[in-house]
C-alpha cells in the first residue's frame, strides 16, 4: 500500500478516532453498548503506564489501595440527597438477579463516596485511626445522557483513580486537599498535559461536596476538558450516614472528607496533545515501546545477514539497559511502510540501521516529535538514546505548554470573549464582581462554561456583567 503522510485534518475528533483504530489502541463504537471502549494489547500497554504512575504518587504519600463492591444499594447511595440529586439521572440500576426482582435496586457505582463511607464507619472509630487515605483504580458507570466520545466521555469509566480521605477536621481535609492538587500537578507534569486550576463555582461543584477544585486542559479543538478534581467534602457523607468518631476528650463527632478523581481522559489527553499529522507522539514516561529499530534492506544477502546480526544486537543493548525497544525485522513492509507504522504508534525515537551504518559502526536516530536525525556511534548509543528520550519529554511539555498559555486570555468585555470563543476556542478570563447572577449571566451571554476561579483571588478590574468592581476573575471555555 502507498504510505501517504495524512496531513492532520484541521477536525481534532475524526483525527483521534482514526488514531485510536489505526494505532490499535482502543475499539470504540463497535463494541454492542453505547459509550463503552475496548482496550487493545497496545492501548492497554499506554493505559498501564499512566496508572504505574498515579499508583506510585499516590503510594508514596501515604494512600493505601483498596477495592471496594461495584454494586451500591439503592438506600445507602439515597442518603446523601444532593449527592443522589446530582447523580439521579445517571445511575444504572441492577434490578434483578436471574428471574427475580430484587426488592432493593442495586447501583452499578458512579463513585463510592457512600460504599467508602459506610465501611469506614465500621473500620475507624477513634481519632488515632484518623488520617486515613483510600483509593481504588475501577470501572465506574454514568448514563451520560450528552454526546459520547471515546475515553473523553463514555458511559463505563474503565481508568477511573478515585481517592477517599478521612480526617478529623475541616482544617485537615482542606489540606488533603492541597496535597491532592500537588500530586495532580505532579502526574500532568509527568505527562506533558498543561492544566489551569480552578475553584468550581458555587453551582457547578460535585454534589455533595463542600467546594471542588478542577484541572482543565484545552484539547486541540480549543474545547477546555475537564481532567481531574479534587473535593472537600465536609461533612456530608459522614453526617447523612450519621458516622462518627470518638475524640481524645471522648466526645464524638462527624469526620471530615475529601475524594480526587481522574479517569480515562487522561489517556486521551495524552494522546491527543502531543500529536501531529503523523499521529500521537508518545511522551518517553509513558511510551511502552521508547526506540524501534528498522534495518534498511542491503542489496546482497551476505551484507543483509550482517545488518539484521547488528540490529540484534543493538535490540538486545537497549532492551538489557532497561530502554524498551523493539526491532521491526518483518518483510511484509517496506521500511518507509514501517516508518509509518511506528509513527502511527507514537513511538518517541526510531533507529536506522542500513549498509552505511553497518560500515561506520554507528546507528541513526530519528526523533519522532521533531523528525531530526543524527549519527551516533554504535558504542556511545545508550547514553545517546537515554539523552534524547529526557530532551524529548522536556520539549514536549514545553511545546504544550506554550500552545496552551497563549489560548489562556483576559478580556474587560464580554465581546471580546464572544469573539474569541467562538473563533478560536480557548480559555477567556474576565474580572467579576463574585455574584452567582453574574456568574450564570456570562455563561448565557457567551454560551460556554464557567470554569471557575483562580485559586488565590485576582481582584482587578471591573465586572464585565455589573461593572460593579471585581472581587475574582471567572474563566469561560467551550467545554467537553
Ligand atoms: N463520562 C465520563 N467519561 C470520562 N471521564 C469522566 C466522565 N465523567 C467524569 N469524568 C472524569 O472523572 C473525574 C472525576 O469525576 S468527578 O465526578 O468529577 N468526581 C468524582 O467522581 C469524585 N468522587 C472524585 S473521585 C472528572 O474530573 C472527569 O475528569
Ligand atoms: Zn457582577
Amino acid at each position: 500500500m502507498k504510505v501517504s503522510r495524512q496531513k492532520w485534518s484541521s477536525n481534532f475528533s475524526e483525527w483521534f478516532d482514526r488514531v485510536l483504530s489505526e494505532a490499535e489502541i482502543y475499539d470504540y463504537g463497535r463494541y454492542p453498548v453505547k459509550g463503552v471502549g475496548v482496550w487493545m494489547p497496545y492501548g492497554f500497554k499506554i493505559r498501564q503506564n499512566i496508572i504505574n504512575l498515579i499508583r506510585r504518587l499516590l503510594d508514596e504519600t501515604g494512600h493505601e489501595e483498596v477495592l471496594f463492591p461495584l454494586l451500591v444499594p439503592e438506600d445507602l447511595l439515597r442518603k446523601e440527597s444532593e449527592h443522589v440529586k446530582g447523580f439521579e439521572r445517571e445511575v444504572f440500576w441492577v434490578t434483578k438477579g436471574g428471574e427475580e426482582e430484587l426488592e432493593l435496586k442495586l447501583a452499578l457505582r458512579p463513585t463510592s463516596e457512600v460504599a467508602i463511607t459506610f465501611m469506614e464507619s465500621l473500620w475507624l472509630k477513634g481519632y488515632s485511626q484518623l488520617p486515613k487515605k483510600f483509593y481504588q483504580i475501577v470501572s465506574v458507570f454514568r448514563y451520560e445522557t450528552k454526546a459520547t466520545r471515546p475515553m473523553i466521555r463514555v458511559r463505563e469509566l474503565t481508568t477511573f483513580k478515585e481517592a477517599h480521605t478521612v480526617h478529623m477536621t475541616y482544617e485537615e481535609a482542606a489540606k488533603q486537599v492541597e496535597e491532592a492538587v500537588q500530586i495532580y500537578s505532579k502526574f500532568f507534569d509527568t505527562l506533558g498535559i498543561p492544566y489551569l486550576i480552578s475553584r468550581r463555582p458555587e453551582w457547578d461543584k460535585f454534589a455533595g461536596a463542600e467546594y471542588t477544585i478542577a484541572f482543565d486542559t484545552l484539547m486541540p479543538d480549543g474545547r477546555a476538558l475537564q481532567i481531574g478534581t479534587a473535593h472537600h467534602l465536609g461533612q456530608h457523607f459522614t453526617k447523612a450516614m450519621d458516622y462518627k468518631v470518638t475524640k481524645a476528650d471522648n466526645t464524638s463527632d462527624y469526620p471530615h472528607q475529601t475524594s480526587y478523581g481522574i479517569s480515562d481522559r487522561v489517556v486521551a489527553t495524552v494522546i491527543a496533545l502531543h500529536g501531529d499529522d503523523h499521529g500521537p507522539v508518545l511522551p518517553p514516561s509513558i511510551a511502552p515501546v521508547l526506540v524501534v529499530i528498522i534495518p534498511i534492506p542491503a542489496k546482497d544477502e551476505q551484507t543483509q545477514a550482517k545488518l539484521l546480526e547488528f540490529a540484534r544486537q543493538i535490540n538486545s543493548t537497549l532492551n538489557s539497559a532497561g530502554i524498551s525497544s523493539v526491532l521491526d525485522g518483518s518483510d511484509e513492509r517496506t521500511p518507509g511502510e514501517k516508518y509509518y507504522y511506528w509513527e502511527m504508534r507514537g513511538v518517541p525515537i526510531r533507529a536506522e540501521i542500513g549498509p552505511r551504518e553497518l560500515d561506520n559502526d554507528t546507528v541513526f536516530l530519528k526523533r519522532r516529535d521533531t523528525l531530526e536525525g543524527k549519527s551516533v556511534k554504535r558504542d556511545e548509543l545508550v547514553p545517546a538514546i537515554r539523552e534524547t528520550l529526557a530532551t524529548i519529554q522536556k520539549d514536549l511539555a514545553e511545546r504544550a505548554w506554550r500552545d496552551f498559555k497563549e489560548r489562556v486570555k483576559r478580556f474587560e468585555d464580554i465581546q471580546g470573549v464572544k469573539k474569541y470563543l467562538s473563533e478560536r476556542g480557548g480559555i477567556a478570563e474576565v474580572p467579576w464582581c463574585g455574584s452567582e447572577t453574574c456568574g450564570l449571566k456570562v455563561e448565557e451571554e457567551v454560551q460556554a462554561r464557567v470554569l471557575g476561579s483562580p485559586l488565590i483571588p485576582n481582584g482587578e478590574g471591573k465586572c464585565v456583567i455589573c461593572g460593579r468592581g471585581a472581587k475574582n476573575s471567572l474563566r469561560v471555555a467551550k467545554t467537553y
